[in-house]
C-alpha cells in the first residue's frame, strides 16, 4: 500500500507540465512574434498533427512565412526578432535557450519558394547534409542518394546523370532535388514555403503528388497562396490574417463551411 502511494506520488512529480500529445509534432501556445516594434504574429494557438499535410493560407504579409520560419528558428536570423509564448516540438519548447537549434534543424527540414540547389552535382547536393553529419562511407552515401531521390520522385529521371551539375535540371526537377536534399537528413517534419509558386503546372502537379506520398512518413507544413492547392493536398488548413490565426480546421470543413466570415471572404476571393 505504502509502495503504491509512493509510486503514485513519484508518477505525479515526473509528469511533464503539459500533456504531451503523441500525435502532434508542433503545438503553438499563445505564440507572439515582433520584428522590432512591429508585431507580426499575435496569440497563435494551434496544434499540428503528425503524418498530415497542414496548409497555411492568408493574404500577403499576414505572417505565414514568419510562422513557419519560427518552427525551425530560422526567423531568429533577423536580429530584431522577439518572441513570447511557447512553440512545442514533440512536447519540448523550442524557444528555451537550452534547446539545440542544430538538432531542431536536423528534425525540421525546409524547402523554399525558389528551388535553391547548390552549384554542385546532383549527387553532391543530396549528400551535402549527411556529409556535414559525419557520414563518409561511400556505400552509405550512395544508398542515401538513391533513397532520397526515390523519395522525391526524381530517381528515374536523374539516375544516369548523378554527376552532372544540378543547374542543368528543369525548375521542377530542381525543386524535387531540394526535397531530396531535405529527405537525405531524415527529418521528422518538412516545412514548405510556397514550394510550387515558381513552377509550371506539370511540375506543380508532380510536387503536389509527392507531398501526398511524403505524408506517410513525414509531417508536412506548407504555406501556399493557391487556394485550390490547399484544398487538393492538405488535411487541415490554418487561415492567418494580420498576424492572427482566424480559423484552423479540417480542410474539407473549412472550404465547404468556414466558421468565420473573414475566412469565407478570403477563400471565395473577396480579398487578398
Ligand atoms: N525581416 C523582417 N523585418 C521586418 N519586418 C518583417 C520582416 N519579415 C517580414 N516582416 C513583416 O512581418 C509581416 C509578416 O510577413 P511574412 O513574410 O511572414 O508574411 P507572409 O504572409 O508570408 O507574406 P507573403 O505571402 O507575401 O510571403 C509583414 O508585415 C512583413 O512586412
Amino acid at each position: 500500500m505504502i509502495l503504491i502511494t509512493t509510486l503514485a506520488r513519484e508518477e505525479q512529480t515526473v509528469k511533464p507540465d503539459i500533456q504531451v500529445q503523441k500525435n502532434h509534432v508542433f503545438q503553438a501556445e499563445n505564440f507572439n512574434l515582433w520584428y522590432g516594434e512591429k508585431q507580426a504574429l499575435k496569440n497563435i494557438d494551434f496544434d499540428i498533427a503528425e503524418n498530415e499535410v497542414t496548409a497555411i493560407i492568408g493574404p500577403s504579409g499576414c505572417g505565414k512565412s514568419t510562422f513557419i520560419k519560427a518552427l525551425n528558428r530560422m526567423v531568429e536570423l533577423v536580429p530584431s526578432v522577439k518572441m513570447s509564448g511557447r512553440l512545442l516540438y514533440r512536447g519540448s519548447n523550442i524557444l528555451d535557450n537550452q534547446f539545440g537549434v542544430e538538432e531542431l534543424r536536423t528534425k525540421v527540414g525546409m524547402v523554399f519558394q525558389k528551388p535553391n540547389p547548390f552549384p554542385k552535382s546532383i549527387y553532391e547536393n543530396v549528400v551535402y547534409g549527411p556529409r556535414i553529419h559525419g557520414i563518409r562511407d561511400k556505400k552509405i552515401l550512395n544508398e542515401i542518394v538513391e533513397k532520397s531521390l526515390q523519395g522525391a520522385a526524381l530517381w528515374d529521371e536523374v539516375k544516369d546523370r548523378l554527376n552532372e551539375n544540378a543547374y542543368g535540371l528543369s525548375g521542377g526537377q530542381q525543386q524535387r532535388l531540394c526535397i531530396a536534399r531535405c529527405l537525405a537528413i531524415e527529418p521528422d517534419v518538412i516545412l514548405m514555403d510556397e514550394p510550387t509558386s515558381a513552377l509550371d503546372p506539370i511540375s506543380t502537379l508532380k510536387v503536389e503528388e509527392l507531398v501526398q506520398e511524403l505524408k506517410e512518413n513525414f509531417s508536412i507544413i506548407i504555406v501556399t497562396h493557391n487556394m485550390q492547392q490547399a484544398a487538393r493536398i492538405s488535411d487541415k488548413t490554418a487561415f492567418f490574417l494580420n498576424g492572427e490565426l482566424v480559423e484552423f480546421n479540417k480542410t474539407s470543413a473549412m472550404f465547404s463551411n468556414p466558421d468565420d466570415k473573414r475566412t469565407e471572404d478570403y477563400i471565395t476571393g473577396r480579398f487578398g
